[in-house]
């Protein structure tokens, strides 16, 4: 009896507890958008039609809103209790991306929990910032010749695999090249030769897929957003079982890995790997610093492999149909090929700045189909632009998609034309009419790896 009463009380004063919270964001939510009531854009019936859209047709909902973005370069719509600020201008994404107000990551990001927690994907502030510069060297600068040489070997392979299919049938680019992507990856993050490619094992690419694609849905589908809702998804079970598979495989190596070094010590273990990996490298750098504790590295690790999956093959797929459908930039791309590289050699280091014309058809690509059409941040503090405040806790939206598209700063935006990317014509543009990579301090730390 007494056991009862007190399992009641419990589960009285859990459902209070709830409540009391579900308020709280209520009235944090509903202060922020009434603060931005008079922002042009979307009424709050038009807000709700767009929700319905979203759960209805996903394309209607899109083109709802690109529909109030060309009305308002600065337009406010809202998605549950969320004010959302579309922001498409170069000019006005320049003082975004800029602006130490609106560095942050909005709420629903904090939704890749527990799968990464506070790190360079979703965090902020100061230990964010900290390990984005312990990074940023490991996947750039002169590290990048290690990778090189991994990026070779897997190529030849996956060219060998190609042209078996090329002769005999049709075939979709993005899944034949998963294997080789995978195996790039797995080399260059953990420094462990991949078996993709061998044996078609994409386990971790497709929990990497699977969290992305969860992390998603949940993001457009306010819903779900009380975790314990989700939780009891089908998502929310996805996303856990992906968690799980992704946070047992990389915690593991870390901790083989980091057992190695210290039995061997720094020398040997350089000895041992003249080409170190990322986790390589992160390894060394924290044993002696002790800047991050395994669970951080863990962390991190899954925010790179984020970057280099989903972007990486999207836009490899998107490159490959450019030339399919423009054969005069296929054949440009060949001259150039043939003339740095010649027909069967390895590319070099050296080599990369070279690739004058093939830098102009990726970033052509990336302007059609940029991997991150919209850029989403939280407004820390209220912010102006021009005659309008972005209210402190709104979400600003960057529209990249329609910078990228937009008839002021582009001749013929739907056309492919890989030339407007020339030194000159890029010159006379305005910086931010073009962010495939965001831009700021907040800008992806894996632009220059990727482009390579
Ligand atoms: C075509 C390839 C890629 C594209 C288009 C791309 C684009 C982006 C964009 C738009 C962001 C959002 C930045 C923001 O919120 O302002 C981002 C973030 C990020 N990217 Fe990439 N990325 C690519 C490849 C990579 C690669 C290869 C890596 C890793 C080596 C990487 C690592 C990251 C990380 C860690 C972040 C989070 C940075 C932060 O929030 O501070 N990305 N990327």
């Amino acid at each position: 009896m007494i056991l009862q009463f007190l399992a009641g009380c419990i589960a009285v004063l859990c459902g209070i507890y709830i409540l009391k919270r579900i308020y709280e964001f209520w009235i944090r939510q509903w202060n922020i958008i009434k603060a931005g009531q008079n922002l042009p854009g979307l009424s709050t019936i038009a807000s709700a039609k767009f929700i319905w859209k979203i759960s209805n047709n996903m394309e209607d909902a899109f083109n709802l809103m690109i529909e109030m973005c060309e009305k308002y370069p600065i337009g406010s719509l809202r998605l549950g209790p969320l004010l959302i600020i579309c922001v498409s201008n170069p000019q006005d994404i320049e003082i975004i991306m800029k602006s130490t107000k609106s560095q942050k990551k909005p709420f629903t990001h904090d939704f890749m929990e527990p799968l990464v927690v506070n790190n360079l994907f979703n965090g902020y502030g100061p230990k964010m910032r900290a390990h984005r510069k312990l990074i940023m060297p490991m996947i750039n600068g002169q590290h990048l010749k290690n990778y090189i040489v991994t990026f070779n070997k897997e190529v030849r392979r996956y060219i060998d695999a190609l042209s078996v299919k090329t002769e005999s049938e049709v075939f979709d680019i993005y899944n034949e090249t998963q294997y080789c992507l995978a195996d790039m990856t797995f080399e260059t993050i953990f420094g462990i030769p991949g078996v993709a490619q061998n044996t078609g094992d994409l386990t971790v690419p497709h929990a990497v897929e699977t969290v992305l694609e969860t992390f998603f849905h949940r993001m457009i589908s306010p819903w779900l957003y009380p975790t314990f809702l989700y939780n009891l998804s089908e998502p929310g079970r996805e996303f856990k079982s992906a968690t799980t598979t992704l946070h047992k495989f990389i915690s593991k190596i870390i901790k083989e890995k980091k057992s190695l070094y210290m039995a061997l010590g720094r020398g040997e273990s350089r000895a041992e790997k003249p080409k170190p990996s990322i986790l390589d490298l992160l390894i060394e750098n924290v044993v002696v610093t002790h800047a991050m504790d395994n669970q951080e590295i863990l962390y991190d690790i899954i925010s790179l492999l984020f970057g280099f999956y989903d972007t990486v093959l999207g836009i490899f797929s998107f490159t490959i149909l450019m030339l399919a459908m423009h054969h005069d930039v296929q054949n440009k791309i060949r001259e150039e090929l043939l003339l740095i590289i010649g027909a069967f050699d390895d590319v070099m280091l050296d080599n990369i700045g070279s690739f004058k014309y093939m830098d102009m058809v990726i970033n052509e690509t990336l302007r059609l189909f940029p991997v991150a059409p919209i850029i989403p941040r939280e407004i820390t503090d209220d912010l102006q632009i021009d005659k309008h405040i972005l209210p402190k806790g709104s979400t600003a939206f960057m529209m990249a998609m329609l910078t990228h598209k937009s008839e002021t700063h582009w001749d013929e935006p739907n056309k492919f034309i890989p030339e407007r990317f020339s030194l000159e014509d890029s010159k006379v543009r305005h910086p931010f009419a073009f962010v495939p990579f965001s831009g700021g301090t907040r800008s992806c730390p894996g632009g220059k790896f990727d482009l390579n």
